[in-house]
């Protein structure tokens, strides 16, 4: 399946062979399958024995008390004895069951443990196009809730079904040759059983898909709720919030009470048979111990394989209830477990070297995030190792779409791009991102210490490099003034930074890996001029053998640049020196002269006269 495949989960068909692989994972733990499969099938046997022992215990002792007052002695024995033996039956049974389940929720959480792994995998190899696709509420929804409705059916729907198998079977068969119209009477529940149950395995996978659609939208809600909590808070929106939550928790309600309404109805309508065929039995039975034609311990052994059938009857619900949700949620997890990745190592790519400074190189790259839509249109430059480009334009017209190609996020679709002379499209994901270093527009920073956000692309960098990182994008003032320096927390739980601490933090992250190409995407936006005129020159020193591109809307940040391009709808409008652009007298020189004239105040100014 490819990632554009993704379909509206509503619509994805239940088949079969989804409960298939459920169970083929859980077969990848042969041993413990076994032996809770063994487990249950001896539990059942033990409690298929019990019926028997009652009613020959009971049959016994009759006689023997018929025969006579000498006898009472023996009777007590007897029913001791039978007594014992249930108990021991009893006692084997339950030990076993709890070996069954032990074992069987030991391969369960196994099977959850492995689906989780390659879920999580699977979100960090699938390419920027999907997840600009899908909302992160429904992937955690999907990695959480279905991962464990899939999981489950290892243990409530698989292995339960041999018991279930046994305990019916052999239930059957004892009624029936125990006495054969009898049992034909007590059996006459079963027809209407199956349909129901049928009825409500179909019924529920629907209402499984649509509580898990429900509870995707909840999550996505709540999720995006949190991260936008300050723009909430001042727009005082609280109760538009709450009514838009409200809405989708009564949603999920009616979804849940439509789950409970079909579970409760269906499992109520099949005890209400059973009990029916069991009164009739006992009615009948009665008549037949009347007659002479049947000994009471007959009728009890009868009756007490009846009630054995209650249990597995009930369970038929909960298995019925676990194939549909797993079916559902395997359905869900597995379209991402399936999901091929679009930007992918092609079949012999070769890791990208490097020597002696790496040179970046755009020839004539028309891409679009939209096929048939493209955002940039046939643009080429050159960046030498030590160079500085600069990319200016207004809002929208293409230069993080220029960034986020240098390392791969998204392919172009047609000319090339390429560092040190080889494709990107040739080279390893790994090491191209590796050498190439993009310090991004928002500056994201992890729910770790400073030293672990710093040297986050290589964990084992040495605290020197982590320092001189801190040191070059002027954050190392500020993180050793921190009650616990380098060890201080970050991110959301974290010290709280400013946006220009923020952005800093991002820089310092950026430059430790020392790579081949640096990328700062708007990245000074948020640091006054005065900082930024000093970290400029710090990044100028560590960023000297490197391909550098820089990304701005505050011109002084990039006025130093070997060249200058100048966006405007995807394309390319001039290009030289600043000298040169200012000289041209076009929209470069236009934003320049208004960002001089009116200091720093006038940035969203020039913005807007570039537009
Ligand atoms: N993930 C995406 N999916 C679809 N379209 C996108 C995506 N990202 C950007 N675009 C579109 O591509 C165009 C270029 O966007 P881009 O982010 O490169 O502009 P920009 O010049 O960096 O803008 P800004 O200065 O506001 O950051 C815009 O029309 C934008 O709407």
């Amino acid at each position: 399946m490819s990632q554009t495949d993704l379909t509206d989960p509503l619509t994805v068909k239940i088949a079969p062979h989804i409960l298939r692989r459920l169970a083929k994972l859980g077969f990848e733990h042969p041993w413990r399958m076994g032996l809770a499969a063994v487990s249950i099938l001896a539990a059942s046997f033990f409690g298929l024995m019990i019926p028997k022992l009652l009613g020959a215990g009971v049959d016994q002792a009759s006689e023997l008390l018929k025969a006579g007052a000498s006898h009472a002695g023996e009777a007590r024995m007897a029913l001791l004895r039978t007594g014992a033996l249930i108990l021991g039956a009893g006692l084997m049974r339950g030990l076993l069951t709890a070996s069954f389940g032990y074992n069987s929720e030991t391969v369960s959480q196994q099977v959850g443990a492995k689906l989780r792994r390659a879920y999580f995998a699977k979100l960090q190899e699938l390419s920027f196009e999907f997840h600009d696709r899908i909302h992160s509420g429904d992937l955690i929804t999907r990695g959480m809730l279905d991962l464990e409705g899939a999981r489950q059916f290892i243990d409530q729907g698989m292995l339960r079904v041999l018991m279930l198998t046994l305990m019916i079977t052999a239930s059957i068969v004892m009624l029936l040759t125990t006495d054969f119209y009898m049992g034909l009477l007590a059996l006459s529940f079963v027809p209407y059983a199956a349909w129901r149950a049928t009825t409500m395995g179909a019924n529920f996978r629907r209402v499984w898909l649509v509580l898990q659609q429900r509870m995707s939208n909840l999550t996505r809600t709540m999720e995006e709720n949190l991260q936008g909590i300050r723009v909430v808070r001042a727009f005082a929106s609280h109760d538009y919030e709450l009514q838009k939550f409200d809405e989708m928790a009564t949603e999920t309600l009616r979804a849940q009470r439509m789950r409970i309404k079909t579970f409760v109805t269906a499992m109520t309508m099949i005890t209400l048979a059973y009990y029916t065929s069991l009164g009739l039995v006992l009615l009948i039975g009665s008549r037949h111990v009347q007659a002479g034609t049947m000994t009471v311990g007959r009728l009890t052994e009868f009756l007490a394989y009846m009630t054995v059938l209650v249990g597995p009857l009930r369970m038929t619900g909960m298995v019925m209830n676990s194939w549909a949700r797993a079916s559902s949620c395997g359905a869900r997890l597995f379209e991402i477990l399936d999901l091929e990745p679009r930007i992918k190592d092609k079949a012999g790519a070769h890791p990208l070297v490097i020597s002696g400074g790496a040179s970046l190189k755009f020839d004539h790259v028309t891409f679009g995030y939209v096929p048939g839509k493209p955002v940039l249109h046939d643009i080429s430059f050159e960046v030498k190792p030590g160079q500085t480009l600069g990319v200016v334009g207004p809002p929208g017209s293409g230069k993080t779409t220029i960034a986020n190609l240098i390392p791969r996020f998204y392919d172009v679709d047609r000319g090339a791009v390429s560092i040190a002379g080889q494709d990107v499209r040739d080279v390893t994901l790994e090491s191209l991102r590796r050498i190439v270093g993009v310090v991004q527009q928002e500056a994201f920073l992890f729910d770790a210490s400073v030293t672990s956000n710093v040297s986050y692309s290589d964990p084992l960098a040495e605290e020197e490099r982590v320092i001189e990182a801190a040191t070059t994008a002027h954050i190392h003032d500020y993180v050793t003034g921190l009650p616990m320096g380098y060890d201080s927390k970050l991110g959301e739980r974290g010290v709280s930074l400013s946006g220009g601490q923020r952005q800093r933090m991002s820089i310092a992250r950026g430059v430790v890996p020392g790579p081949g190409v640096m990328v700062f995407d708007d990245s000074t936006a948020a640091i006054d001029a005065a900082t930024e005129q000093r970290l400029r020159r710090a990044l100028q020193a560590a960023t000297r053998d490197k391909a550098t591109v820089i990304i701005a809307q505050r011109l002084g940040s990039l006025m130093h640049a070997d060249e200058i391009i100048v966006l405007d709808k995807g394309c390319i409008v001039e290009r030289g020196t600043h000298p040169q652009l200012v000289k041209t007298g076009g929209m470069y020189a236009r934003l320049f002269e208004l960002q001089s004239r009116s200091g720093a105040e006038t940035d969203e100014n020039a913005r807007g006269d570039v537009a």
